[in-house]
This record gives C-alpha cells, sequence and structure tokens, in this order.
C-alpha cells in the first residue's frame, strides 16, 4: 500500500483565457476547473487510478479542506487526514495564450501538535511506500519529513522541492525534482539531458537510492543501482502541466508496486504524465486507460 502525505493540501483553480494576461483589465472566461491537489494527493489519485492501493494523507480544515475530501470521496480514494481548524489554501494556475502563471498561497500554520498526529496517522497505515510531496506549511520543520520517513520500515518517496533535498537526512528510496530544483539542490547547471544525468548522480549520493527527475517537455532521466535512463516526453497536445511531475513520479511507483521493471515503470511513469498533461488540471478518472497504451516509449541506457 502508498500512504502519500501532503503536509500543504490545496484546491488547484486552474482558469484559461485565449487572450495574454494584461493589468488594468477584467478578463473573463467559462474554462476553470476546481480540483483536488497538492503533491501527494495527486500521487495517491494518480496511483489509485493506476490500480495501486493507495491512501491520501496529511492536513486538511475549513470549506477548502472538505472540498478536498469531498472529491478524493467521489473518486473512491482513500483518506485519512489530521483535521486542522484553520483553512486549507486554494492554489491558481492561470493559462493564458502568453504562458502559465502559477500563484501559490504558504498554507495555513501547523503546530507541534499536529505534526506529531501526522505522524502517528502515518505509523498506524503502516504502508510499504510512503510519498511525502509538496511545501511544507509554515510551522512544519524539515526535521518533521526525516521523522516521517524513520517512523517506521517503509521505503520513501519524496517530493519537497530542490532546496530541502541536500538538507533532509534520512534514507529515501527516491526523490523526484525537476529541472530547475536538481539545479538548486546541487548547484549545477542543468540545461542538457547529459547535465541532468550528472547532477541526479551527485543528488544520489546525498541517501537516494534513486532520482527521478523530470525535463518538462523534454522527458525524463532515471539515475539509480542500475545506471541511468533518459526518456523522452511523448508528443501530446498540452492543455496544461499542472500535476505532471506528481504523475511522472506515480506512474514510476505504480510501475514498480506492479513489480515492473525500472524502465518499464519509468515508461508508465512518462505514459502517466502524457495523459495528465493533455487533461485540465489534475483529473484523472480516464487514467487507467494509460495501463493498456502501447505507445512506444523510448528508453535510453546512458551509462
Ligand atoms: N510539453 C510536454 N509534452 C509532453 N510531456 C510533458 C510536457 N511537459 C511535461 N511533460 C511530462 O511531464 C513530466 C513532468 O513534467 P515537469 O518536469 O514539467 O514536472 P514538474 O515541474 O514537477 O511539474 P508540476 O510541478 O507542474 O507537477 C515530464 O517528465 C514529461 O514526461
Ligand atoms: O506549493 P507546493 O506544495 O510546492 O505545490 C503545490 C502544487 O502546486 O503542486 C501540485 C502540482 O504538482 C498542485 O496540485 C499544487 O497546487
Amino acid at each position: 500500500m502508498i500512504l502519500t502525505v501532503t503536509p500543504n493540501p490545496a484546491v488547484d483553480h486552474t482558469i484559461r483565457f485565449d487572450e495574454p494576461l494584461t493589468t488594468d483589465v477584467v478578463h473573463r472566461t467559462d474554462d476553470a476547473v476546481f480540483t483536488a491537489g497538492g503533491k501527494g494527493i495527486n500521487v495517491a489519485k494518480y496511483t489509485s487510478a493506476l490500480g495501486v492501493d493507495a491512501t491520501a494523507s496529511g492536513f486538511l480544515g475549513g470549506h477548502f479542506g472538505r472540498l478536498i475530501q469531498d472529491r478524493l470521496d467521489a473518486a473512491d480514494v482513500a483518506a485519512d487526514f489530521v483535521p486542522i481548524d484553520t483553512n486549507t489554501r486554494l492554489n491558481t494556475t492561470v493559462v493564458a495564450s502568453d504562458g502559465e502563471y502559477k500563484l501559490n498561497h504558504n498554507g495555513p500554520h501547523i503546530d507541534a501538535d499536529e505534526v506529531d498526529q501526522l505522524v502517528s496517522t502515518v505509523r498506524a497505515n503502516d504502508p510499504e511506500t510512503l510519498h511525502i510531496g509538496g511545501s511544507l506549511p509554515p510551522g512544519m520543520p524539515l526535521s518533521a519529513i526525516d521523522r516521517l520517513a524513520d517512523a517506521g520500515d517503509w521505503r520513501t518517496a519524496i517530493d519537497t522541492g530542490g532546496e530541502t533535498l541536500t538538507k533532509l537526512e534520512a534514507d529515501y528510496f527516491i526523490c523526484k525534482p525537476n529541472e530547475s530544483e536538481l539545479a538548486d539542490a546541487t548547484g549545477r547547471s542543468v540545461e542538457t539531458v547529459d547535465e541532468a544525468i550528472e547532477a541526479a548522480e551527485a543528488l544520489r549520493e546525498y541517501g537516494y537510492e534513486y532520482v527521478l527527475a523530470s525535463l518538462g517537455g523534454d522527458g525524463a532521466v532515471l539515475v539509480g543501482p542500475d545506471g541511468a535512463f533518459s526518456a523522452p516526453a511523448l508528443d501530446v497536445e498540452v492543455v496544461d502541466t499542472v500535476g505532471a511531475g506528481d504523475a511522472l513520479l506515480s506512474g514510476f511507483l505504480a510501475g514498480r508496486g506492479r513489480e515492473m521493471s525500472d524502465v518499464d515503470s519509468l515508461r508508465l511513469g512518462v505514459r502517466t504524465a502524457a495523459h495528465i498533461v493533455s487533461v485540465a488540471g489534475t483529473h484523472s478518472s480516464d487514467l487507467g486507460q494509460v495501463l493498456s497504451s502501447d505507445v512506444p516509449v523510448e528508453i535510453l541506457a546512458e551509462h
């Protein structure tokens, strides 16, 4: 079972305009979706849709917290959240003709007692794989991530931002930086696939068995005990990229959970990400179809 922890969940508001954004103008559109989000929640939605037993956890509160819980219930995604008194955040992605604008709120304050409750919730679920994803809400220290990773006998996947990846102290199964997070974490230039592989190899030294780096439209690289592999992205029509990195990691985790090889798990990750960038927001209702997809994903063994 995969338990995902989202310390800072969000309702994702994804709103689209056909024109570029300008100041002092009221832009209007009919095209807006609200989805249950935050990186761990996305991973629970996606891995469930890929046939893996998954439960979402973290902190939820207020109206937006209820909306997230309702959406997870409707999608049949198991959930075990620590309730908080303050309101879960709303994040907005504006997709306009001049690009994507990502506007994220810092989220509600979390106190030490709530962190203790989260550790107990994770222990009670006793997953095979723990996934911890997204930003830390104000008040939650980075050491809480190591505490969650070390609280039991599970392997931990982490996606908590570039600057945190070299500061964590526990041993981790996998981390999933994107290009800029990989550059931030290692202080290296990450402009090419070769540079991404070198940086991912350097990051592995900090205690990650695998580094799965997402490179946007340039695909992904996986560096692990059996070497380095790269996969180009699939050529799909991109609606928006909200949750694309979560989809890549979910496909990889679901593949490993289904006892696939590393490269086939990477292929499933790339197919899952291609599906998610081609739908609005993080809708996962049709995601199961990628399990039977025969769209080829070319994998290059790099070393
Ligand atoms: N333009 C694109 N075309 C096809 N696939 C894409 C495109 N952009 C992203 N992807 C797929 O999604 C994966 C993750 O993308 P990206 O590196 O943008 O993640 P991210 O920055 O973590 O995204 P987010 O934070 O929005 O979840 C890529 O490895 C790729 O497989
Ligand atoms: O502010 P954070 O926690 O870093 O990122 C949160 C977030 O932008 O990431 C997900 C996409 O990966 C969205 O569902 C969500 O709104």
